[in-house]
């Protein structure tokens, strides 16, 4: 019975059967068409998602790292834009949601730019160095649990994961809101930060983006 299956199962199943396989563009335009006609869900979404493709374009990174993969909608939107050679590690503690983000990225077909790192951010960045072969990250998306922001940015502080240049893009630096992060990434002298306002995900309520560049 189909309502039975959760709604990232039939936002998966509608891409399947509606999205062009190969195609990450397609993919994240029937995302978009979904979640804005049918049911609403925290993909990052098209007029963020807009701001997102502008500073990876300015940002040309190699290395990348997103918290909270969720459906994938983030992860095919940042690998459609990256060389062949550019790497996204994007971390996911929810196994069904793992495990559907697996099947939006093989359907995209940018499974050789992504990989999925399943477990809670707070174990896996200490580990990135050492077990999965991080030198140092050029960009760093930020869209899981807003409490963890701010410990998180200072986990990828203190294990030397950010270089003189690092971008940090934070989402809903207004909606849900992530106040502790804001404080203390524009108070510190070693980040420069750019706010970019917007809206919530296909809704008209007020949201932002924030970019906060390590000066090292
Ligand atoms: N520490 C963590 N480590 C690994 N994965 C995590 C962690 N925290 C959450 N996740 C995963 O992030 C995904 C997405 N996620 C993000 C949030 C928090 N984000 C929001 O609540 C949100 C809420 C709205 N909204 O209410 O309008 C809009 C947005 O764009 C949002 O990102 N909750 N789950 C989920 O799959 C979850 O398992
Ligand atoms: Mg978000």
């Amino acid at each position: 019975f189909i309502m039975a299956q959760s709604k990232e199962e039939r936002i998966l199943n509608f891409v399947l059967q509606n999205a062009i396989k190969g195609d990450p563009q397609s993919v994240v335009d029937t995302i978009d068409k979904y979640c804005s006609q049918k049911e609403w869900a925290m993909n990052v979404g098209d007029e963020k998602g807009l701001i997102l493709d502008k500073i990876l374009e300015e940002t040309k990174p190699s290395a990348l790292l997103e918290l909270g993969t969720y459906c994938g909608y983030s992860a095919v939107r940042i690998a459609r834009l990256l060389k062949p050679s550019a790497c996204l590690l994007t971390i996911e503690f929810n196994p069904d949601f793992a495990a559907i983000a697996k099947q939006m990225i093989e359907f995209a077909g940018v499974q050789d730019k992504v990989k999925i790192l399943e477990g809670p951010s707070e174990t896996i960045i200490p580990q990135l160095k050492k077990k999965h072969e991080v030198d140092t990250l050029d960009f760093v998306f930020l869209d899981h649990w807003k409490d963890r922001y701010l410990p998180d940015t200072i986990l990828l502080l203190e294990h030397g994961l950010l270089r003189k240049g690092s971008v940090i893009l934070a989402d809903n630096v207004v909606c849900p809101g992530a106040p502790d992060f804001i404080k203390y990434i524009r108070n510190n002298n070693s980040f420069e930060c750019t706010n970019y306002p917007s809206h919530v995900e296909y809704m008209k309520a007020k949201d932002a983006m924030e970019k906060a560049v390590f000066l090292g």
